[in-house]
């Protein structure tokens, strides 16, 4: 049992209390007594508002749901929803044209358009390779995925694969940095001579795309990034090259998300400890994990630098790693980490104070992740701009417990609810002197639009979610709202998550259309799918994009309102299985994992078993999608029981290897995990905003407390 001890008047987990004192203060300046004053004055002062705010959620949704019951199935036009959303004040007048006035931010994000990565915060092993994915080589990335057509074969170096690698490779240096006399592919020496790179098919057409050089390398630079060509004509790679080309190295994750959030398990207060201590080691730059792979094990740490001599001669200094954000958790969630009256302490009021905190251990001296002195905070799940306005109230809060300027803290904002997005220019304006991105979360959004409108009718089946005119008009919305708002040069405008991590042919093909639509940054799931990602930046000028998408007529609110229901469609049998099975497999693949093995992102085969990345939000709309077909009738609540007892031996099956997997088919009652996956269905509807995360929590709370 957890103990908790009493320090201003309120009850922390005396695990937490150790942390903070002994681990996270230190350094910062702040001495334990007044730092628990000011926590504990901030939650008496901000919890109620927190409440506030949840039950005005409830309201809401009350009011849609009452209107929509009495439709009968009629969907409302986007006219009458709109006026129905007014009356009841989920819509709000939008502010009058204004521009965001954040300062301070590092150029990783106000002005560098690249990849950014996301990764589960709690898994040192895998936040470590997140923040070192600054840089990635090429070489890997082709020759270990599909992204050239095909997987490399099993055994040793396939020699005429990686001719097809360097090729590639190769290619992509002509599009990048073009030489004036012939292909980057028949050069047989790279050279400094002067200032100057020289080649024996040429110099570089544009000579300014030389961005320095040091022993065993060329820098190239174009759009903002960097390229590293790798000579080394001792390696087993450019020992074959004519050039002595060991690998090209592009600048990848410029900035990484490390998530508290949807890709993590913590459900109270030593799991939470988890999560804080690997920010904490990334803030003081002494993280470091045990890795053992491939027959050897090693010590993974945090990159250095990278040293370069610049054209002229001076020294150029690169960072070595993505540029950190931290996303804490929405408004939702208490957590048993600490109590206040009795009652367990608001998630995201404890995430901001301890993130925060934390976040001074880098802005002081040492500013290895923000030479800016900002500490940048994502904020997920918030619904309209009074949560917004409310996260930052916190922060302004936390600021002053922690004597930070105000708008030391950034936010990024995550537009992945409708009523924000619905609102998104009033949701800026809230923060509009801290806020450094809007996001697309398009799969927690997805969620959302299903669960508000849960009571309308059946919606269209999962897939076809993605070509329903409100989805164009959210993705559009949100660029053209960051636009108008004057994101160019201070704010990212992000677009959403890469959800297929094993194919990378696909991404390479497809995700180009994330920058072509103005974004200046996009999700990607791996370090590896940063490396492919960033090529899409070299390929289009987000800049000029964003210029040419400034003056177009903006997404309009009505199709943003149009509700995705399936409208009298009749699906056949087969179909309706189909797409029960799907979901209620993704679901069953991801919940026996984060119940039993405390994981929160997974990759879970589809029925097509194609690998998909599963983190709360995907089980959010697979969850929410079968219980809305559920309500409605298109199935029935035994054949639901019988898809979740068949998969169940599927999911089994597919676990056979893993020797910490305990089986749900034997005895699905007994199998807590079964329990919650079946609750997350038949619950659904009665769920918080369609959210995974109370029915998550309570399950694995049992079981811990099972034993
Ligand atoms: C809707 C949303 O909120 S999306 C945001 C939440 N989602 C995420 O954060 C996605 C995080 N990604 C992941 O957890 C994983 O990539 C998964 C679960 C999707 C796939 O994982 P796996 O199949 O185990 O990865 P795979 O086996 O292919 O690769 C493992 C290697 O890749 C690395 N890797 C995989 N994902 C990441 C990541 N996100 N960041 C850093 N490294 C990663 C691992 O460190 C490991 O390398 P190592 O052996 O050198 O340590
Ligand atoms: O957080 C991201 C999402 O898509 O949801
Ligand atoms: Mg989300």
């Amino acid at each position: 049992m957890a103990q908790h001890v009493l320090v201003s008047g309120i009850e922390v987990d005396a695990q937490l209390k150790s942390f903070l004192e002994e681990e996270a203060l230190p350094g910062t300046g702040i001495e334990p007594a007044s730092f628990w004053f000011g926590f504990s004055a901030l939650l008496r002062e901000l919890t109620p508002e927190n409440r506030r705010l949840l039950r005005k959620r409830d309201r809401l949704q009350e009011a849609i749901d009452r209107r929509n019951a009495g439709l009968h199935g009629l969907p409302p036009s986007p006219v009458e929803e709109e006026e129905f959303l007014r009356e009841i004040g989920y819509l709000v007048d939008p502010p009058a044209p204004f521009t965001i006035g954040t300062e301070n931010v590092d150029p990783e994000i106000s002005r560098i358009a690249g990849p950014q990565l996301v990764v589960p915060v709690n898994n040192a092993r895998y936040a470590l390779n997140a923040a070192n994915a600054r840089w990635g080589s090429l070489y890997d990335a082709l020759y270990g995925t599909d992204a050239l057509g095909d997987l490399p074969p099993a055994g040793g170096y396939d020699a005429a694969r990686g001719r097809r690698v360097v090729d590639w490779g190769r290619a992509l240096l002509d599009e990048i940095a073009p030489l004036s006399g012939g292909r980057h592919a028949d050069v047989s020496f790279y050279r400094i001579e002067g200032d100057r790179l020289v080649t024996d098919r040429g110099g570089l057409d544009d000579p300014a795309r030389l961005a320095g050089w040091r022993d065993g390398a060329i820098l190239l630079r174009h759009h903002d990034l960097h390229v590293e060509i790798v000579l080394d004509p001792a390696h087993p790679i450019g020992r074959d090259d004519m050039a002595g080309v060991a690998d090209i190295l592009l600048e990848s994750a410029i900035t990484a998300i490390m998530d508290c959030e949807d890709s993590v398990t913590a459900v109270d207060a030593s799991e939470k400890i988890g999560v804080y201590r690997n920010w904490l080691g990334l803030m003081k730059g002494d993280l470091s994990a045990q890795v053992a792979k491939g027959g050897r094990s090693f010590e993974r740490r945090l990159a250095e630098d990278r040293h370069y001599v610049a054209p002229g001669g001076e020294t150029l200094t690169l960072r070595g790693r993505a540029l950190l954000f931290v996303r804490n958790v929405g408004h939702l969630m208490t957590n048993p980490m600490m109590r206040i009256d009795g009652e367990e302490v608001h998630e995201g009021l404890a995430d901001a104070v301890i993130t925060a905190l934390i976040g001074l251990h880098d802005i002081g001296e040492r500013r290895a992740n923000s030479a800016a002195g900002s500490i940048y905070i994502v904020k997920p799940k918030m619904h309209g701009p009074e949560e917004a306005a409310f996260a930052g109230a916190l922060f302004d809060r936390t600021e002053n417990l922690l004597g930070l300027a105000r708008n030391t803290i950034k936010i990024g904002v995550m537009d992945e609810e409708r009523r924000t997005s619905a609102n998104l220019g009033a949701v800026i304006a809230a923060v509009k002197d801290r806020i450094v991105f809007i996001n697309t979360g398009f799969l927690d959004r997805t969620g959302d639009e299903i669960h508000t409108s849960m009571r309308l009718g059946p919606m269209v089946r999962k897939g076809e979610m993605k070509s329903a005119a409100w989805l164009k008009a959210y993705e559009d919305n949100n660029v053209d709202t960051g636009l108008a708002c004057g994101f160019p040069g201070r704010a990212q405008i992000g677009k959403g998550m890469w959800a297929m991590p094993d194919r990378m042919a696909d991404m390479l093909a497809q995700k180009h259309i994330h920058p072509e639509a103005g974004a200046s940054t996009a999700w990607v799931p791996s370090p590896t799918a940063a490396t492919l990602h960033a090529i899409h930046y070299h390929r289009v000028d987000v800049a000029a994009r964003q210029r040419a998408l400034a003056g177009r007529t903006p997404a309009a609110l009505a199709n943003l309102l149009t509700i995705p229901i399936a409208d009298g469609r009749n699906w056949s049998a087969e179909e309706v299985r189909e797409e029960l099975e799907n979901n209620v497999q993704g679901i069953l693949g991801y919940v026996v994992r984060w119940i039993d093995q405390g994981v929160g992102c997974s990759k879970v085969p589809d029925v097509h078993d194609v690998g998909l990345m599963e983190d709360r939000a995907t089980c959010r709309i697979s969850s929410q999608h079968v219980a809305n077909w559920l309500l409605h009738g298109v199935v029935a609540p035994a054949q639901v029981e019988e898809a979740l007892l068949r998969m169940a031996a599927v999911v089994d099956r597919q676990n056979a290897g893993d020797p910490g997997y305990r089986p749900m088919a034997p005895d699905p009652e007994a199998s807590i995990a079964f329990q919650a996956a079946r609750a997350l269905i038949f619950e659904g509807a009665a769920q918080p905003s369609g959210y995974t995360e109370p029915l998550l929590h309570t399950h694995r709370l049992a079981l811990k407390r099972a034993g």
